[in-house]
């Protein structure tokens, strides 16, 4: 980890906006917040966009992922057709590598995350995300997309209205890649 630069009142901060349930996942793996968890984490925990770049290691996943289950938690429970959050990521590996980072923390507030990316037919998540219900969307910018285009009932439309956190990781590398975009459509 990269040696930090922040105050330990601006970590005391960000504990103090984050839920028991998340603190204490955390702590059970994790010494302290990286500062890009904290620096990125106070303005999305007071509900304000942030774009937030920062090297490679530095933890930004969590600086992410706790905020946006902080936030789904002051809404409560989403029903069995409602979408909590939405992570957008440039590849199906890097999706999988969210949604496996962010699990015991979802568990622990009773969310689900759910993975659609390519490589599967698309009805077929389609099915599961109605059937198990999807409280966090996991996917790629391909996926979505397809997602959406044979959604002709608007049953999946109508499930973003309760999106309260959309997240797109890597950003700057949805355009680089459309190889991997197509690729998504398989
Ligand atoms: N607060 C923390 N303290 C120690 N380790 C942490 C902390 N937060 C995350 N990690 C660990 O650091 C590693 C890197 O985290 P992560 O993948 O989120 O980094 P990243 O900034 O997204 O890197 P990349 O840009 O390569 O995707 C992971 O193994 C993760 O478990």
């Amino acid at each position: 980890m990269i040696e930090s630069k922040i105050d330990d009142s601006l970590r005391a901060k960000y504990r103090s906006l984050l839920p028991r349930e998340l603190l204490e996942v955390f702590d059970e793996k994790y010494k302290q917040f990286t500062d890009v968890q904290v620096l990125a984490g106070l303005p999305l925990l007071t509900h304000n966009d942030a774009v937030v770049e920062s090297p490679t290691g530095s933890g930004k996943t969590l600086a992410f992922a706790l905020p946006t289950l902080a936030i789904m938690k002051r809404r409560g429970k989403f029903a069995a057709n409602e979408i909590g959050a939405v992570i957008l990521s440039p590849s199906r590996e890097l999706s999988a590598q969210i949604a496996r980072m962010m699990e015991p923390f979802a568990a622990a507030l009773n969310y689900k995350a759910q993975v659609s990316v390519g490589g599967k037919k698309v009805e077929q998540d389609m099915k599961k995300l109605k059937m198990q219900g999807c409280d966090i969307l996991v996917s790629t910018p391909g996926r979505l997309y397809q997602i959406l285009s044979i959604d002709k009932s608007g049953e999946f439309r109508r499930s973003l209205r309760s999106v309260e956190v959309l997240i797109l990781d890597e950003a700057d590398r949805f355009n680089e890649s459309q190889f991997e975009i197509q690729q998504d459509f398989c």
